[in-house]
């Protein structure tokens, strides 16, 4: 049964400003602990306002390096990409000398660029310092999305490589997904939603067992340290 620490706040700002300085605190920690910080980000419409706060929190960024927990398999410039969101939102202010490392690869197919994009990945620290997802209404999170043929195998925490190709209907285009291992591994990982029906959502999906109905549930139940759910009421229109 995954092991979860909720904290709801007021407003989307709020919990923008509260998750910010927490996600700033646990980089610079690692910073100062091992010389360097990587933190793994969710594309989608919630976190805009986290990462700009994010942004503007003084802590040592240019020994940060920011990656994504998955991709749409688009370029940067496409408006569905989340290197795109992260670039415009993330790395701007002071976390502008953070270093990125994105996920997508100019390949003909979704396989070759999730296996170069692998090599990109497992380059970065060992686990990750920090991960923060999110979640859908049909229980996904980063691209373990229930209606993809491979989603047992998604789920499986098996060593392998740190990036995967994802084909869903559901998730409207190819993906590419950080694996079980490097999302759960986390030192420090958070869930962040919002609005009434997320939250309907996530009780739900934590009540029922984990595995291909329950993404979100089957992530939290393999985390080594407690999860953390930020949720504020006010959700994306
Ligand atoms: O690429 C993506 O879309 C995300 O990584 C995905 O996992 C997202 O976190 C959920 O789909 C929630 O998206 P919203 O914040 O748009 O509801």
């Amino acid at each position: 049964m995954a092991n979860c620490e909720w904290h709801e706040f007021a407003s989307s700002e709020a919990l923008a400003r509260n998750l910010s300085e927490t996600v700033a605190k646990k980089l610079a920690l690692a910073v100062k602990e091992r010389g360097h910080a990587a933190i793994a980000v969710s594309g989608g419409r919630t976190p805009a306002q986290f990462f700009d706060q994010l942004s503007r929190c003084d802590i040592p960024w240019d020994k940060v390096t920011v990656t994504l927990v998955d991709e749409r398999f688009v370029p940067a410039d496409s408006p569905r990409s989340n290197a795109r969101l992260v670039a415009r939102h993330l790395l701007q202010n002071k976390a502008a000398r953070a270093a990125f490392v994105g996920l997508y690869q100019p390949a003909d197919e979704m396989e070759e660029a999730a296996s170069q994009s692998a090599k990109a990945i497992a380059a970065l620290p060992r686990p990750l310092d920090v991960v923060v997802l999110g979640m859908g209404n049909d229980r996904h999170t980063a691209s373990f999305f229930p209606d993809a043929p491979t989603i047992e195998a998604l789920l499986e925490p098996t060593e392998g490589p740190d990036v995967l190709p994802v084909a869903s209907k559901a998730a409207g285009e190819p993906r590419l997904t950080l694996s079980m291992n490097r999302l759960a591994g986390a030192r420090f990982l958070a869930v962040h939603i919002e609005g009434a029906d997320k939250k309907e959502t996530l009780e739900t999906a934590l009540s029922v067992p984990p595995g291909p109905a329950s993404p979100i549930g089957a992530v939290l139940a393999e985390t080594k340290e407690p999860a953390h759910i930020f949720w504020a009421p006010a959700g994306q229109a």
